[in-house]
């Protein structure tokens, strides 16, 4: 059945192809019937060539793939990540206090998140009042946190994000395990007032084992045995935080219905409520709860992250388009690109259905992106002249968080609004050879100009607009976002919970390190045992 839809869209396309995004607003209504709000924010979808007869369709594709059935089996905790046979439940970690009971494997999951949360508030509180010390009595000044992907991309960003809330010790991110990036961080630090957290839901990633056992020799050197009470852990494996002898009451874990990349909303954002506190971070928690309840229950015609997710059918599978460009015009969303990159291109990023099956259909785009206006000022061109076309995804704030620099966010705005109506409406090549008549060209020199003045214009955007970027604003977007990925995932009819497309990497690395450490090359391609040798210490 729904292969017909499909069809049907196909067809569709084929026979508007050529008609200008533009020539939709003919229809004065087209703007409050292809925008739709969720609270405070607006998703507006007025910008792309999605007409009425396009989104009834997409709907109907919706309820054909089953989303609304999908996504209450997730909120039910049904274990819908079939790969690893486990439920999905990061929505539990913002559900609140009065959420319903939620059983997984006959057992109400809401009394440990609640405990958790509360032994991560008492600790935050600690640290943030400096009631909770080092070892030496110093107040910890500064807060390095290690870890990698879901463990750190989470909490940079949401740190970024919440910098005008920052009013704890200051916050700082070694992910990567080239060990510039820990010494880096480390030199600028004194060990004597520096709260160490590792943060690894495995405790086994290699990059973050070895920035842990790095940072705790560089502990040791200044402060000896006081190492360990400048650590604590996020993991769920207590038995090697123990091992590395950090502190239980400072291990705050979670289960394995959080997915690395969704688990920013629970002990993975502990360096988040260090640095903005445990209200603004119940704050983030209810925007994100705000989004789920919207996302549980608005009508399919009005669901922020269902309309988001279809327009990204829409321009993966329908249009041809092989990547989308996320354009947050608001500085502090700055690594919102990168995160997205995670939750999108590795929930997402599959070929073969749930059931192993190969896929006949395109699933997840590149995801890239940069804050505006930035961008306007490197890769822009492309969107706008380029060949490729790049639907982008414009994020902005009705108010800046200064005041005093009122004008610096009208310009802000200015910018976001212009580009996406540029990028729609375009100038036409009459447009150009008239502008370039102006400029004084003549002959074939004006023909050139115009050429190359010429903008296609009917290139799509999604526009969403908030009040303030909030603890609360920020939840709604993150959440927003998580529901979009598992909408598109479940149209595709893949499992956008697992990620073995990592693997076969770690593997061969771990296989190669005794080659890269001087054990002679065996059984390598050409080119890897040529670079090996290329690239061995002289
Ligand atoms: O928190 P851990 O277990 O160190 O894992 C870190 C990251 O590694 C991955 O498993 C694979 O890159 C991610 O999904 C995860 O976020």
């Amino acid at each position: 059945m729904s292969d017909a839809i499909w069809q049907r869209l196909e067809r569709h396309r084929a026979a508007t192809r050529d008609r200008p995004i533009l020539s939709l607003f003919d229809d004065p209504a087209r703007f409050d019937a292809f925008s739709a709000e969720a609270g405070d924010m607006l998703l507006d979808f007025s910008k792309t060539a999605i007409d009425r007869e396009a989104l009834a369709l997409l709907l109907e594709l919706a309820e054909a793939r089953g989303v609304a059935a999908r996504r209450d089996a997730m909120f039910r905790g049904e274990k819908i990540n079939t790969s690893e046979n486990r439920a999905v439940l990061h929505t539990a970690l913002r559900a609140g206090e009065d959420a319903e009971p939620l059983i997984v494997d006959g057992r109400d999951v809401r009394p440990a998140v609640a405990d958790t949360l509360r032994r991560m508030e008492r600790f935050a509180v600690g640290v943030r009042s400096c009631e909770i010390t080092a070892p030496g009595g110093q107040p910890f000044t500064d807060v390095v946190n290690i870890g990698i992907g879901g463990s750190d991309l989470g909490p940079v960003m949401a740190t970024a994000a919440l910098a005008p809330y920052h009013d704890g010790p200051r916050a700082h991110f070694v992910s990567n395990v080239d060990g510039a990036h820990v010494a880096d961080t480390l030199k600028a630090l004194d060990p004597r007032s520096t709260l160490i957290v590792i943060a690894s839901k495995t405790f086994t990633t290699i990059e973050t084992m070895t920035n842990a056992a790095t940072a705790l020799n560089w502990l040791r050197a200044a402060v000896g045995e006081d190492a360990a009470g400048h650590l604590a852990a996020v993991s769920s494996a207590l038995d090697r935080t123990a091992e590395m002898g950090i502190d239980p009451d400072r291990v705050f874990g979670f289960a394995d219905w959080v997915g690395g990349r969704y688990s920013v909303w629970g002990p993975v954002g502990l360096p988040v409520m260090l640095a903005v506190g445990p209200e603004n971070f119940r704050a983030f928690l209810s925007g994100g709860r705000a989004m789920d309840d919207h996302f549980r229950t608005a009508p399919p015609s009005r669901n922020l992250p269902i309309l988001l997710g279809l327009v990204g059918l829409w321009h993966r599978n329908i249009c041809g388009y092989p990547t989308r460009a996320v354009l947050p015009y608001d500085q502090r969303l700055a690594r919102l690109p990168a995160y997205l990159q995670q939750l999108d291109m590795e929930s997402n990023g599959k070929r073969v259905t749930r059931d192993g099956a190969p896929l006949s259909r395109a699933t997840g785009p590149v995801v890239w992106g940069e804050p505006g206006t930035n961008g306007q000022h490197a890769f822009y061109q492309l969107l706008h002249q380029g060949t490729d076309i790049v639907p982008a995804e414009f994020l902005i704030a009705a108010q800046g968080h200064e005041p005093q620099l009122k004008h610096h966010h009208d310009l802000l705005k200015a910018n976001c609004l212009a580009q996406s109506e540029a990028l729609m409406t375009g100038r036409s090549f009459d447009q150009a050879m008239e502008l370039a008549a102006r400029l004084g060209f003549e002959g074939d020199e004006r023909h050139a100009q115009a050429a190359q003045r010429t903008f296609p214009g009917n290139r799509p955007s999604v526009t969403i607009a908030y009040p303030k970027l909030t603890p609360f604003t920020l939840g709604q977007i993150i959440a927003l976002y998580e529901h979009r990925v598992f909408v598109e995932g479940t149209i595709w009819g893949i499992n956008s919970f697992d990620q073995w497309g990592v693997e076969l990497g770690k593997e061969l690395a771990n296989a190669l390190l005794p080659m890269v450490r001087g054990a002679p090359v065996t059984g390598k391609d050409g080119s890897t045992a040529g670079l090996l040798k290329r690239l061995a210490s002289r």
